[in-house]
């Protein structure tokens, strides 16, 4: 017989009409959380229709969902219009299933890996800056969407994507446009609904679905194994046995690299440049590093290890503006956190944004500054205090991979050019999937010359 718990939830706010709080999460999921914690302390619950959601607001509380009862939690609902969209890869996936695909994918991101991967990266940000001029105006959100896409595709799948770039990009915004409905409590059910949005999905579906098995043919006419992911995904798809990886999966593999690949560093990316152009020392501090170490050439991979200051720029800046602001679980059984306890179903949300930004784990959280980034303690505590990535054995599998495309493209840009923002381009936060800029950036290119400083 099993054992009955009783539920005693955290508290909350009860909703003043049956869906308040799906309005109120819609409008403003961030200041809704943040309000809820501020109002009910560091776990707090609300309900939306019959969905229970338990916000975890304490590195000591995040660590438990995802290190120390990480087993106790499954991606579930939260995650169930991505899978529509990505199938069972590694994002989506639970369990064996992930053990199995996490342990094929991971030698794709070791170390001596990585630095093949450089030359591919700096030739796409070579490709996108041929086009710029001295006082262009460039939406840069678009233009590091694009490079990134073009990145994804050569360094990681080894085929040139140029000509689908603007392509993807549309099916991309298209289908995600789709994971506004995340929070309804039916939203899996409305797929199945020939509805005009679940219409515009599920061709904007197909068409990613067709441009990612065209790169992956021409990766496997080519026959030759760069050693690169799609070489390794065909591979083990070529293995026999329990540990091969069957067509279908080498597609949601394929389709959730690519994806999660381009859309978050390209978001990272354009919110470090708003922070450069708002930072003059900061920018200033960065040109001297540059100059210093590249003296006017392009970086390569060995270059990384001096790009010191370049590292902390990036990293100040995943720490003010996340991509990846809110990172979802469910729990798979009873779970019993900060003396609370609730049952399997229960939704559990955890941000990075809020935890970046309270003065409790970080002096000033709201000023930009990458030296203190730098000196931030490394301990046990600090791991969850500062987690863009997420933490754990769900936490991003590319990570090595983004903090060489983010120290690359700033180092390849900055050291040719300054970004000002154009005057009164509105900045403002869009959280859907990712941590958005609401207006995209509009930015006015500035030719710089490398002072030619250092021995
Ligand atoms: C600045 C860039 C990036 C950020 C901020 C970021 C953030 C994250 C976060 C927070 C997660 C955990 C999501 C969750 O638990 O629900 C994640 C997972 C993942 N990311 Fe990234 N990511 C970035 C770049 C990349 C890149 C470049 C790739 C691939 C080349 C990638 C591939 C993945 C995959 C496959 C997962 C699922 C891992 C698993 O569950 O085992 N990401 N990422």
């Amino acid at each position: 017989m099993s054992t009955v718990l009783t539920s005693r939830l955290p508290p909350g706010p009860k909703p003043r009409y049956p869906l308040a709080h799906l309005f109120a999460f819609r409008k403003d999921s961030i200041g809704f959380l943040k309000n809820l914690a501020e109002q009910y302390g560091d776990i707090a619950h609300f309900t939306i229709g019959p969905l229970r959601i338990v916000l975890l607001n304490h590195p000591d509380y995040i660590r438990e969902v995802l290190t120390t009862q990480q087993s106790a939690f499954i991606k579930g609902r939260p995650l169930q219009m991505v899978r529509s969209l990505l199938g069972e890869g590694l994002l989506t996936s639970e369990g064996e299933v992930h053990k199995k695909q996490s342990r094929l994918i991971q030698p794709a991101f070791h170390r001596n890996m990585l630095d093949g991967y450089a030359p591919g990266i700096v030739r796409n940000i070579q490709h996108t800056l041929a086009d710029w001029r001295d006082g262009q105006l460039v939406e840069m959100k678009e233009a590091m969407t694009e490079m990134s896409i073009a990145i994804a595709g050569s360094a990681l799948f080894g085929v040139d994507v140029h000509q689908s770039v603007p392509e993807i990009n549309r099916a991309l915004e298209t289908a995600t446009g789709l994971f506004g409905r995340i929070p309804l409590p039916f939203a899996e059910h409305l797929l199945k609904l020939p509805l005009p949005g679940t219409r515009r999905f599920l061709s904007a579906k197909a068409r990613l679905d067709h441009i990612l098995r065209k790169m992956i043919a021409e990766r496997e006419k080519g026959n030759n194994d760069n050693g690169d992911l799609v070489s390794l995904l065909l591979r083990a798809s070529r293995e026999t046995g329990d540990e091969g990886m069957s067509r279908q999966q080498v597609r949601d593999e394929a389709i959730t690299l690519f994806l999660t690949a381009f859309d978050t560093t390209s978001t990272a990316l354009t919110w470090t440049w708003y922070l450069l152009s708002q930072h003059a020392g900061a920018e200033a501090a960065l040109h001297r590093e540059l100059d210093t170490v590249l003296q006017g050439r392009l970086p390569v991979a060995a270059d990384l290890p001096n790009l010191k200051y370049t590292r902390m720029v990036f990293g100040e800046s995943l720490r003010l503006y996340p991509p990846s602001y809110l990172v979802p679980r469910q729990a798979a059984q009873w779970v019993t956190i900060g003396g609370y306890s609730f049952p399997a179903g229960t939704i559990v949300l955890i941000s990075p944004y809020l935890i970046h930004h309270d003065a409790r784990f970080r002096a000033n959280p709201e000023t930009f500054d990458p030296v203190a980034w730098g000196q931030h303690a490394q301990g046990q505590r600090a791991k969850y205090e500062y987690f863009p990535f997420s933490r754990g054995p769900r936490s991003c599998i590319g990570e090595p991979f983004a903090w060489m495309q983010g120290v690359l493209v700033l180092a390849t840009i900055a050291s040719q050019w300054r970004l000002r923002m154009m005057p009164g381009h509105p900045v403002a936060l869009q959280p859907l999937i990712n941590l958005r800029p609401r207006y995209g950036m509009k930015m006015i290119l500035e030719k710089r010359q490398p002072s030619h400083v250092g021995g």
